[in-house]
């Protein structure tokens, strides 16, 4: 132990060294423009490069100080390398390294070797610390022969994971680099570049893993992914809020983390709609449903329209305009842009028949008018502001939102019970709006033609610039990062953390956001990766819109079917993927639940089985001293004073078992309001604070977050899916109150989990 302190103590002195080189660089980069050699271009993009470089590593250190180093690889050949949170190098002339990345292949053996297939190991070592204290090491040693011994082997190999999962939840997911399991170590190195699937029950580590992959894919493909940034597809706010430290704790912070009614940038879905609504509105049909109302308002004047222009009156008729219409759609444009091309269809023969009649011969002789004559005629016609009223009624430009609107108060091409179930005025927009509003913008398109072409010459002007600056901060690097074998692939330098069209974007006078940040802004934005949790969820014009956003298709897909509850949602991975990727996609189960224990377990899986015999959960990895129980109360009004004193139980129950901890009461969405009112100390909402010691949920918002002791209300009211996720979000104790008869597979489940000796009365409570 006292050597692995000595280890420690320089560690964390040189880790203080970088620190504070990395603060005086930032300081003296980000002095006033007088002081650091002056305001013009070339120096400001010097000081771009600076602030890029030494904020990146600043953040890497600060995320990685906890736990800065937790483990050691001993191997055969006399090797014998620290692994940590990021990777740190010596101050010496072969930059040593003092501890390795956990994500560099060196450190790989920390996760997958065993006895059987020890990769060249002697031991591995896991070193528990708090703060800076070494306060626990377990060894395991994977070579037989190895007669050697420290004193700390022998240890249960899985005393560590075990006692991460058994700690009291903090309202916020923790990394997990210093437990990866060799199943979950597969996935998120996995070298699948395209789709990659994984699936498995509650709490197997979905979306832990998922996380660890993006911060995985950062590393290995930085360049790529920190231009791109990589987004993350999360059910809902809480949830995105219960995970949103695991990456910036890991270093990594270019990554978007969006709602699906958070996709359309400049829109926030806030209103829900009906499930049939939302049903409808999902469907793929809906594209062509879009499709077909975009042209249906290309349309074509009434009969006998006159146009009253300065040169005389006009005859627009349907020929003109079928004709002109037809032209503009062959242009295979988007509405918005193919509307020049219909108003110059439309102006050229307005222009023909004036021609036709000032120039005309009445002898029957050739026009008198010449090419310039007829030239200027056009310019007046097109000039004319009732040529210009026609051209608008006959093809209007819309936004999304307009668009969208217009349809949703009269949904044509539709049964009459869809159109119903969707018909809207005005209003707030949902979820299931916004991959119309995307759908629209794709149809509508946006006329930036001129704006790009510009912006693309100014940024040219300025990658050439910036590959000057590089070239300079390459040539005079002093590197303190290094983790990986490869001696010229420095993880943090500053010519990797930022290339020269990066830097040349971030020059730009008026933008200078990351690319999460400006991927946020723009709904063309291609992301590197994209991660999706509870994919099952979305519906096929989800998928439309999120496909559009990685047209490489380099993305990790989170689901498990058996928790999908929306209406509308793709069901089968097969049809969710198959128009987009064909059968080019790689699935991947994880078995073991690390978050339920099995008498809990065996409780959620009662549920489902009552309607699905052949269902199996995961395997649970732990078992705990707490049996579920179940409350009746006589009537529904008595359900309040029932939760908060059940709330008073539990609490004090964690108290005692961890020091401290977090509950939430899971109620059907009618009751949130009055049980959280029940409960001063609660937080309940849109936006719950999931640090809180107690929450108050709807079934929806439980879904992918996690509490040491979970109450689950009125179980009758929720749907089979529902009453399953809300069942397996505990990591210690579960307790039902309940005024309505228990659902069928819950009451057996009850029954079965009760200890022998509580009565076998699911009505009363195994608490007493
Ligand atoms: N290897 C591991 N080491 C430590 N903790 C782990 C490990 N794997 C998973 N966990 C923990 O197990 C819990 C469940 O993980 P996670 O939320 O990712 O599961 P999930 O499959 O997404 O669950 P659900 O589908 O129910 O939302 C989390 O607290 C996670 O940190």
């Amino acid at each position: 132990m006292g050597r692995e302190q000595e280890f420690m103590n320089v560690l964390y002195a040189r880790l203080e060294e970088l620190r504070e080189q990395a603060e005086d660089a930032l300081r003296s980069a980000m002095a006033p423009a007088g002081e650091a050699g002056g305001g013009t271009f070339q120096a400001r993009l010097e000081r771009d490069v600076m602030v890029a470089e030494q904020s990146g590593l600043l953040a890497a250190f600060n995320a990685g100080e906890r736990g800065l180093c937790f483990g050691r690889l001993v191997f055969r050949d006399g090797r014998d390398h620290h692994i940590g949170r990021i990777g740190i190098r010596r101050d010496d002339a072969e930059r040593t390294p003092l501890v390795i990345d956990w994500r560099a292949d060196v450190a790989r053996p920390f996760y997958l070797a065993t006895g059987h297939t020890p990769m060249g190991l002697r031991r591995r070592r896991h070193i528990t610390t708090e703060g800076q204290q070494v306060t626990a090491l377990h060894d395991e040693i994977l070579d037989l022969c190895d007669s050697e011994r420290t004193g700390h082997e022998g240890t249960d190999a899985d005393a560590v994971l075990l006692s991460s999962l058994d700690a009291a939840r903090t309202g916020r997911m923790h990394d997990i680099v210093q437990t990866i399991q060799a199943e979950q170590d597969r996935i998120i190195r996995a070298p699948h570049r395209g789709v990659l699937v994984v699936e498995g029950g509650p709490g197997t580590g979905k979306t832990v893993v998922a996380l660890h992959r993006a911060a995985y894919l950062l590393y290995a493909q930085r360049e790529l992914l920190a231009r791109r940034a990589v987004l993350i597809v999360g059910p809902n706010p809480a949830f995105l809020g219960y995970i949103g430290e695991v990456l910036p704790s890991l270093g990594e912070t270019g990554v978007l983390m969006a709602t699906p009614g958070e996709l359309f940038p400049g829109v926030t879905a806030t209103a829900t709609d009906t499930p049939e609504a939302a049903e409808v509105k999902g469907r793929a049909e809906m594209a062509d449903v879009l499709a077909r109302y975009v042209r249906d308002r290309q349309t074509l004047p009434e009969p006998g329209t006159v146009i009253g222009t300065e040169d005389g009156d006009l005859l627009l008729d349907a020929d003109i305009v079928t004709l002109a219409r037809h032209q503009a759609r062959e242009t295979k444009l988007p509405h918005n842009l193919a509307r020049p091309h219909f108003a110059f269809r439309v102006i050229d023969q307005l222009t023909a028949q004036l021609a036709d009649r000032i120039g005309a011969d009445p002898f029957g002789g050739p026009n008198f008018l010449g090419p310039d004559d007829i030239a200027q005629l056009g310019i007046s016609v097109a000039a004319s502001s009732e040529v210009q009223a026609a051209i608008d009624e006959l093809w209007p430009l819309f936004t999304p939102q307009e668009l969208v609107a217009d349809f949703l108060a009269d949904p044509v091409h539709l049964p009459e019970a869809d159109a119903e179930a969707v018909r809207r005025t005005g209003g707030e927009w949902t979820t299931a709006d916004i991959p119309l509003l995307d759908e629209a913008a794709e149809l509508l398109g946006e006329d930036d033609s001129a704006a790009r072409a510009r912006a693309e010459a100014e940024r040219q002007e300025r990658v050439a610039y910036a590959q000057g600056v590089l070239d300079l901060s390459y040539g005079s690097r002093t590197q303190e990062f290094e983790d990986r074998d490869d001696e010229d692939s420095e993880v943090l330098a500053a010519h990797n953390l930022i290339d020269a069209e990066r830097l040349a974007d971030r020059a730009e006078e008026a933008d200078h956001r990351s690319a999460a940040e400006r991927a946020a802004a723009d709904r063309t934005w291609a992301f590197g990766h994209i991660i999706v949790d509870e994919a099952q969820e979305l519906s096929p014009m989800a998928w439309r819109l999120l496909m559009r956003r990685c047209p490489t298709r380099s993305m990790t897909l989170v689901g498990d079917p058996a928790q999908t509850a929306e209406p509308g949602s793709c069901g089968s991975w097969e049809r969710i993927l198959e128009p987009y990727v064909g059968e080019r996609w790689e699935h991947v189960r994880l078995g073991v639940n690390y978050r339920t224990p099995s008498q809990i377990m065996d409780v959620a899986a009662g549920v489902l089985r009552a309607v699905d015999p052949s269902f199996r959960p995961p395997r649970s990895i732990r078992t705990t001293g707490s049996a579920p129980w179940a409350h009746r109360v006589a009537e529904e009004k008595e359900l309040a004073d029932a939760v908060a004193a059940a709330v008073d139980r539990e609490t004090a129950q964690l108290g005692d078992e961890a020091g401290q901890g977090r509950l939430a009461v899971i109620a059907p969405g009618e009751l949130v309001e009055t049980l959280a009112a029940a409960l001063p100390e609660s937080s309940a909402g849109a936006r719950p604070d999931l640090t809180r010691p107690v929450v108050v949920l709807g079934p929806r918002q439980a879904k992918g977050l996690e509490f040491d002791a979970v109450i689950v209300v009125e179980p009758a009211e929720f749907g089979v899916s529902d009453l399953y996720v809300a069942l397996t979000r505990a990591t210690q104790r579960l307790g039902v109150v309940h005024a309505a008869a228990l659902p069928e597979g819950l009451e057996a489940g009850m029954r079965a989990g009760l200890a022998p000796g509580a009565g076998g009365e699911v009505g009363a409570s195994a608490e007493g």
